[in-house]
């Protein structure tokens, strides 16, 4: 089912299901029936702990999972194409100019051999009819814009020329150059030092508004989806277990391995000497969706029913829906600092 936004959405992805073949003719599922939509302009957080499908999500959206021993089910909509069925030249020509992706580290997504301008214009160059001069003008504009200081000096710079914070803020240009319709950003601040993290964040919300640009932001870290996003999607064993708008989530978690997240993180309005809760075991100690809830085993609140095979996302309220048997209630309002 789809988690529904008013206006049409630019992304629509259904039941989207990857399936890797191992070695030995085992099949292990890494995205299990995943659905949410992405409005235009609209900033989409997907949430969960490592290994819960993020970032398989994403390839597949952007069509870059590897094509051997992988299978990928469902539908990916963007604006009513399903990507799945599109061509691969097609959806090569559509990447950088449609949708464009943010890695986590900057140092293997760029060409080390090539200039940082070089990169830029590049795609500049590939989705547009200009000459090499205007793309190097541009290309100076757009560094410029990402705030690397001095950029008609740094677009003839290697990347290990650059520190790691402007290694990233030449990726965010590269990606945005063609000004695409969705920016996918994986992690894309995790290995930066605390301080550059920051502003790499607050620039990549700063061009998204201005350009229009959606954009879907993977992450573990609730502190970036507090700060960025308008709606959450928490991930859990391949699969969506609450989505909700931002506050919502914030204020009222339903599920309750969101909540789990929510009390593993330390938060400014709590009393102090307020001890944090960890949420117990790991993502490892799973159960198989087809058999029970996958987060039974690490659930305070697990009985019987919760060994039950078609556990679906319903609707809690409008814009908010929970895969869970026991969802929590709904407590206080929300403070200052989720709104
Ligand atoms: N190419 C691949 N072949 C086989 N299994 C894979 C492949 N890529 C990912 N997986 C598996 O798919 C599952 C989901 O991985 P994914 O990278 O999407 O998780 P994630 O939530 O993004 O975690 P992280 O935050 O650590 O990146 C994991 O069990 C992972 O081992």
């Amino acid at each position: 089912m789809s988690t529904s936004t008013t206006t049409a959405p630019l992304l629509d992805v259904r039941d989207l299901t990857v399936t890797f073949q191992r070695k030995g003719g085992r099949a292990t599922s890494a995205v299990d029936g995943v659905s949410f939509t992405i409005a235009p302009g609209e900033v989409v957080g997907v949430v969960g702990e490592s290994g819960s499908g993020k970032s398989v999500t994403s390839l597949a959206v952007m069509g870059l999972l590897p094509t051997r021993a992988t299978r990928v089910g469902g539908q990916v909509l963007f604006e009513g194409r399903d990507l799945l069925t599109l061509p691969t030249a097609e959806r090569a020509r559509m990447r950088g100019r449609e949708l464009a992706m943010v890695f986590q580290d900057p140092m293997s997504s760029l060409n080390p051999v090539l200039t940082v301008g070089l990169q830029v214009t590049e795609v500049l160059r590939r989705h547009n009819d200009i000459s090499a001069a205007d793309a190097r003008t541009e290309a100076v504009d757009l560094l410029r814009r990402v705030g690397i200081p001095d950029p008609a000096r740094r677009v003839g710079e290697y990347p290990h020329q650059l520190s790691g914070g402007m290694r990233q803020r030449a990726l965010i240009a590269i990606a945005l150059a063609c000004k695409p319709r969705l920016l996918i950003c994986d992690e894309p601040t995790t290995a930066l030092d605390v301080t550059i993290q920051a502003q790499v964040l607050e620039l990549l919300r700063e061009l998204v508004a201005e350009m229009g640009t959606a954009m879907m932001m993977i992450t573990h870290d609730l502190g970036v989806v507090a700060g960025l996003c308008d709606r959450v999607n928490v991930m859990y064993a391949g699969r969506v277990v609450e989505a909700a708008g931002r506050q919502e989530l914030f204020a009222a978690p339903r599920h309750r391995y969101t909540e789990g997240l929510l009390a593993s993180i330390p938060r400014l309005d709590s009393p102090r000497g307020d001890r944090l809760t960890p949420i117990p075991g790991t993502p490892r100690d799973t159960i198989g969706w087809d058999r029970a809830c996958a987060f039974a085993p690490r659930c305070r609140h697990v009985t019987d029913a919760c060994i039950h095979p078609d556990l679906e996302l319903a609707e809690m309220d409008p814009d908010h829906h929970v895969r869970c048997v026991h969802p929590a209630g709904r407590p206080e309002p929300a403070t200052e600092e989720h709104r």
